[in-house]
C-alpha cells in the first residue's frame, strides 16, 4: 500500500482546515506499523485515507498497484470487504445479531464461499482469540475485551491482506490491551500487514516501524526489530524517549 503526498482538508465554516499536509507512507506486505502523534494531528484521517474510507483532496493512494481514486464505489467496497480488515476502539457490531453472526456477516456476501465454510472459519478464529463458546451471546452479554476479540474475528473473516486499527486497545485496561496486542502480533506474524494508530508507547513498541505525526505531517520515523523475544520494557522506554524528543 502506498500513499503519495496525501492532502486532506475539511471545510469548517468559512475556513479550510488542512488535516493531512502531504503525507507519504508505504506499507509493505506483512509489515507491522504504528502511527503516533498528538490528538488532532491527523492519525485517524490518515487511516481513513489509506483504506479508501474517505477520499483525498490531493496525492494518491494505491493498493495492490491500483489507484483507489480510479475505482468505482463497488470496486472499492469489494476491496475493503475482501482485502482489508478494520478494528476500531469500539467494535462496530450489530445489536440484533449474536456474536457468531456478527463475525460471519462481512464474508456472507462473498458468493464463492459456503455459509458452512465461513462458519467453520469463524469458530476457528473465535477459538484462536479465546472467545470460543460465546457464539450465541448477544453483544451486550460479553465484556469489552471479548467484544474487541469478536471485532478482530470479524476483521479477519475474509483473510485480509492488511488490518487497519484505530486505537484498537484504547478502551481496554492494560492487561487486556496487552492480550489484544498478543493476538494482533500473532496475526501479523502469520503474514497480515497491520497499521494501527495508538497513543500508547507500550502498544507502539510491539510494532516494527513507528510513524510520528504532527500537524498533518509525518515528522519522524522509528524502526524497531521484529518484536519476538525482545525486552519489551527496554523497547517501550526507547519509544518514550523518542516521543519526548519530538514533543509528543
Ligand atoms: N469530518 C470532519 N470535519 C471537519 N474536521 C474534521 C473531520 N474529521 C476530522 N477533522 C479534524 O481533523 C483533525 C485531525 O483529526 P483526526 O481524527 O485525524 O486526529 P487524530 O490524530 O486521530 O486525533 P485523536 O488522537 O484525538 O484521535 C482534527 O482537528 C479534527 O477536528
Amino acid at each position: 500500500m502506498i500513499g503519495e503526498n496525501i492532502v486532506k482538508s475539511f471545510q469548517v465554516g468559512h475556513e479550510k482546515q488542512i488535516v493531512l499536509d502531504g503525507v507519504s507512507i508505504e506499507i509493505n506486505e506483512g509489515e507491522f506499523v504504528s502511527v503516533m502523534g498528538p490528538s488532532g494531528s491527523g492519525k485517524s484521517t490518515l487511516l481513513y485515507a489509506l483504506s479508501g474510507m474517505d477520499d483525498v483532496n490531493g496525492g494518491k493512494v494505491s493498493f495492490d498497484g491500483k489507484d483507489l481514486s480510479s475505482l468505482s464505489e463497488k470496486e472499492l467496497a469489494d476491496i475493503r470487504r475482501t482485502k482489508m480488515g478494520f478494528v476500531f476502539q469500539q467494535p462496530i457490531l450489530l445489536k440484533n445479531l449474536n456474536i457468531l453472526d456478527n463475525i460471519i456477516l462481512p464474508a456472507m456476501r462473498d458468493n464463492r464461499k459456503s455459509a458452512e465454510k465461513i462458519t467453520e472459519k469463524a469458530r476457528a478464529l473465535m477459538k484462536k482469540v479465546g472467545i470460543a463458546g460465546l457464539e450465541n451471546r448477544d453483544i451486550t452479554q460479553v465484556s469489552g475485551g471479548q467484544l474487541q476479540r469478536a471485532g478482530i474475528c470479524r476483521a479477519l473473516i475474509s483473510n485480509p491482506e492488511i488490518i487497519f486499527g484505530d486505537e484498537p486497545t484504547g478502551a481496554l485496561n492494560s492487561k487486556t490491551a496487552q492480550e489484544m496486542m498478543d493476538i494482533i502480533s500473532e496475526i501479523n506474524s502469520e503474514g497480515t500487514a497491520v497499521i494501527l494508530v495508538t497513543h500508547d508507547a507500550k502498544v507502539a513498541a510491539r510494532t516494527e516501524r513507528i510513524m510520528f505525526m504532527r500537524d498533518g505531517k509525518i515528522v519522524s520515523e522509528m524502526r524497531l526489530e521484529k518484536s519476538s523475544g525482545i525486552d519489551m520494557e527496554d523497547r517501550t522506554k526507547k519509544v518514550m524517549v523518542k516521543m519526548r524528543e519530538i514533543g509528543i
